[in-house]
């Protein structure tokens, strides 16, 4: 496994391009298998995760092909259906979360899809129901190999549209389903959709495929089902989870930098929520620019009471994010509660950062209370590792605030979803190197 040695405590200056968001390529990627004609990406993550997408595409018998950097062809005309009952799908499909999305598009185009337990952090109970449940609304007949953790749904008379509404607003739950409902008969309409960017791009390319969809970006979807999709071309977004790290990265180290094309209108209540902690954070066209800040200050409530950070789906607050902005408040002026209400494992990580000497107090596994030292006193380097993507970078970005020499292990939970990261930060003057 490998390893981050990074020399802290130094400033860093520049502008940083954010990479295509992790999350809305999964989608999109899993989407290029309901149609035979080509569908053109540009601006897909060099990522674990993209990559082993594509890998499990590719041995489902879609072309590929790499027209440059970021930038592919798919073509999913002749599929071998076959590779869903290897071991090899079994390893494949189960390394990844962004895999479960395969399912919806293959049972509305071919009339079955089968999956192994998706993979994904470790961040506390991931349940499949919400996909399942839809599917089934759909007409479709469900079958769970509890042994094996093997999902399967059959529909070779093809889906139906219906209303749904889901028990929770699933990200990827809500993709899979709208994937299916777009060649099904008749309409369907899905309630308590979840409504992401990632998911707004996903319905905005199945309708440039085709698709008849309106709701887009609401919590109500409706959908017409159409005979067949055409291929289309489509550009991912940058990574709103990026930006909002390297927000955090500039304040905790107390640099200058600019993070290049962001998609400002995409991002919801992301800067706002770094401005509450003090950040200073400008709109310099579609870049975000912030300056060398010695100080920021945690805001408090109209009434004086501690600012809370909570987690929602969009468009509240992407639970993605409230790691970083944990690690963040550990240098700021005042006191914040952390409230991850999503996942209940992932605020354990706060452990190291008490070991660096941050001011943390673990309430229970879902709050956890954060008092600023105002860079009073800096974090101390340690030895870490890296139980999952979003604590990783939060790590990171804690070991170069910190005096002295960090090394942080399991670093591929940290390539999982960030692109090249050691040489895009050392470009902007960070010391960081990868040991293997
Ligand atoms: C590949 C991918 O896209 N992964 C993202 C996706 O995962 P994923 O789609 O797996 O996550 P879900 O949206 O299904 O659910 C996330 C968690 O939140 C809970 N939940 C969800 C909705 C809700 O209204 N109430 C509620 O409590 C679920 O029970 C679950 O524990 O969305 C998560 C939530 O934004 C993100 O953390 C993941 O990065
Ligand atoms: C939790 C995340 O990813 P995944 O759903 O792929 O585990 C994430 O991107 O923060």
């Amino acid at each position: 496994m490998g390893i981050f040695k990074i020399e802290g405590g130094h400033k860093l200056k520049g502008a940083i391009q954010p990479q295509g968001a992790k999350n809305e390529a999964l989608q999109i990627l899993c989407a290029v298998l309901l149609t035979p004609e080509k569908v053109e990406i540009k601006n897909i993550p060099d990522i674990i995760d993209v990559n082993k997408l594509i890998s499990v595409l590719e041995h489902l018998g879609v072309k590929i092909q790499k027209k440059g950097k970021g930038y592919y062809i798919f073509q999913a005309d002749d599929l071998d259906m076959s590779y869903l009952e290897s071991e090899l799908f079994k390893q494949e499909g189960s390394s990844l979360r962004g895999s479960i999305m395969i399912v919806g598009p293959l049972l509305a185009r071919f009339g079955k899809g089968y999956i192994p337990r998706p993979g994904g952090d470790k961040i506390g109970r991931r349940r499949l129901d919400t996909h399942f449940e839809g599917f089934i609304n759909l007409g479709a007949k469900f079958r769970y190999n509890r042994e094996e953790r093997f999902y399967g749904v059959e529909s070779p008379e093809g889906l139906t549209g219906t209303y749904m509404l889901l028990d929770q607003a699933s990200v990827t739950g809500t993709a899979n389903i709208v994937m299916a409902a777009v060649l099904a008969k008749g309409t369907t309409t899905i309630y308590n959709a979840a409504c992401e960017p990632y998911l707004q791009q996903l319905c905005n390319m199945l309708k440039r495929m085709g698709a008849k969809i309106s709701g887009v970006g609401s919590n109500l979807l409706t959908i017409e089902g159409v005979e067949s999709l055409g291929g289309c071309k489509h550009t991912v977004l940058p990574d709103m989870i990026e930006i909002g790290s390297w927000i955090g990265l500039a304040a905790m180290t107390r640099s200058e930098i600019t993070i290049k094309n962001v998609s400002w209108e995409n991002l919801g209540v992301i800067p706002d929520t770094f401005r509450k902690l003090g950040i200073t954070l400008e709109k310099r066209g579609d870049d975000i620019y912030i300056p060398e800040q010695d100080h920021y200050e945690i805001q408090s409530y109209i009434d004086g009471s501690i600012l809370t950070i909570a987690d929602a789906p969009w468009p509240g607050f992407t639970p993605d994010l409230l790691s970083i902005v944990l690690v963040v408040c550990t240098q700021a002026r005042g006191s914040v509660l952390i409230h991850q209400k999503m996942f209940e494992s992932r605020l354990f990580f706060v452990d190291k950062l008490i070991d660096m000497g941050a001011k943390i107090i673990l309430c229970d596994p879902h709050r956890a209370t954060v008092i600023g030292h105002d860079f009073q006193s800096m974090l101390k380097a340690t030895t870490m590792v890296s139980p999952d993507i979003r604590a990783g970078i939060s790590l990171l970005i804690a070991a170069l605030s910190a005096t002295g020499t960090s090394t942080i292990h399991n670093i591929e939970q940290i390539d999982r979803g960030y692109e090249n990261i050691e040489e895009r930060l050392q470009a902007i003057g960070a010391r960081i190197s990868r040991l293997d």
